[in-house]
């Protein structure tokens, strides 16, 4: 199981005043319990993992064995919550190199539906000219312009290339139960389908069928990733005291960083494998709580490759910011670092030890550096990258985060902000409907 180190941020913020948020901390989580709290509408993730039957992951891991059985490449087609989760899990667990590797065995996932970009779409219709491809179109509402876009070209084309009957087959849909032009489309074509819950919200969305089926087709093991997110809703419970609750702990911390001016929150990863876990977890902190004129603003980096970029910055840049690093304790392989007669490089000094343990000093040094430039430091440690792990921290990210925006007072599970472009796209493209708002928009420009 993950566990929480605060030990680096006492320096900035003292313990008493995270312990002192015990009552508030409760407070926020008796309102998430309760649905006393705003957004109450959206809180089926919160005892999610630990309603998940095993007859609906049976269900999910058949549909996804279809796929691998007719598929050598499957699309997902999403965007933000509905794709960010499935990313960032099949990532995290799969071979970096995995689509250079001969022999598969899984069907290549491929992401569209989050751009508009025809340049992508092109050279994705291309790629996919003589692939025995699927796609599972991911889109709660039913009417996201990229992905209802991408989704429209990859149904021509897998009914093109391979006939109605097996398109049928190898094309599924995850989107509302009633509503929305996916539904209709999938109960028109007769697509397999599955339900995004009314009462769960796309970025809180990654234990439902939108982030576990495309797991399970990408491989991996979709009982296992909700067994540790069910541990972690324990874990995590409103039961469990404030000083072992690591939910309780992280949203008490960072609140109280953002009220000593440290506005900044930057995810810190030392896995590349991890990158998307930190796109997901952005888009989850930054819906919620970035409202109001409110909120610290979620920024990620993949160390130590930014540290060559960004490193800067963070080591002497204005001091708004703080750190949260996700730790891996134990690699999944083993490589040593090889001696060398001539040692042009000077690097005999590393030969014989693993490459992980210099990536384990870069990570420590970088903290103390860190530390000492005035950047307060938490640090998540995941014991490996497993299934189980990355199932518990996501539900910890997700229990966190609402926890934390109620910490903040804000409704952390809405996003009406993010209708300002969509109207604006519409009025731009004269879409039907829009007059009004095409005519004003004109005049502006
Ligand atoms: O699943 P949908 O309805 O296509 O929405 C995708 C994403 O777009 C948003 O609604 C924002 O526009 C996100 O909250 C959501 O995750």
């Amino acid at each position: 199981m993950i566990s929480l180190n605060i030990e680096k941020t006492f320096g900035f913020i003292s313990k008493e005043k995270v312990s002192a948020y015990e009552a508030e901390v409760k407070a926020a989580q008796e309102m998430l319990e309760k649905g006393t709290g705003k957004g109450n509408d959206f809180l089926g993730w919160l005892h999610l993992p630990s309603s998940i039957s095993d007859e609906h992951l049976a269900d999910l891991n058949a549909t996804a064995k279809v796929l691998r059985d007719n598929c050598e490449v499957v699309i997902v087609a999403g965007i933000g919550g509905s794709y960010l989760g499935a990313r960032a899990v099949i990532e995290a667990l799969s071979n970096s190199f995995t689509w250079l590797q001969e022999k598969k065995t899984a069907p290549v996932m491929i992401y569209a539906g989050h751009n508009i970009s025809e340049d992508y779409l092109y050279e994705l219709t291309e790629y996919l000219k003589d692939k025995k491809f699927g796609v599972i179109n991911i889109s709660k509402s039913g009417t996201t312009t990229e992905t209802a876009l991408a989704f429209r070209l990859l149904k021509k084309q897998c009914e093109d290339q391979r006939g109605k009957e097996t398109a049928k087959k190898v094309i599924v849909a995850i989107t509302d139960a009633r509503k929305g032009a996916a539904r209709v489309t999938a109960d028109k074509e007769g697509y397999k389908t599955f339900i995004i819950p009314d009462n769960v919200g796309g970025r809180f969305s990654v234990l439902t069928p939108v982030g576990l089926l495309p797991i399970a087709v990408a491989g991996f093991d979709i009982n296992k990733l909700v067994a540790g997110a069910a541990d972690m809703e324990k874990a995590c419970g409103s039961d469990v005291p404030f000083a072992e609750n690591p939910a309780a702990i992280y949203a008490a911390t960072r609140n109280e960083l953002y009220r000593n001016g440290k506005k900044i929150e930057i995810l810190v990863n030392f896995c590349p494998k991890l990158h998307y876990v930190s796109e997901w977890w952005k888009q989850l902190y930054g819906e919620s709580e970035g409202k109001d004129n409110k909120g610290i603003f979620p920024a990620a980096v993949d160390f130590s490759t930014d540290l060559h970029s960004m490193g800067q910055w963070i080591q002497e840049g204005e001091r708004s910011i703080f750190e949260t690093v996700i730790s891996v304790d134990k690699v999944n392989h083993k490589l040593e670092v090889p001696s060398d007669e001539a040692n042009l490089d000077g690097l005999n000094f590393l030969a014989g030890k693993r490459v992980d343990e210099v990536n384990k000093m870069a990570e420590l040094g970088t903290q103390l550096a860190h530390v000492d430039g005035g950047v307060p430091n938490m640090r998540i440690v995941l014991p490996e990258l497993s299934e189980y792990n990355i199932g518990g921290l996501l539900y910890f990210f997700e229990k966190a985060c609402g926890i934390s925006g109620y910490l903040l007072g804000v409704n952390p599970f809405n996003q009406p902000g993010v209708e300002a472009y969509k109207k604006n796209m519409f009025a731009l493209l004269n879409k039907p409907g829009y007059e009004e708002e095409s005519k004003a928009i004109q005049a502006r420009l």
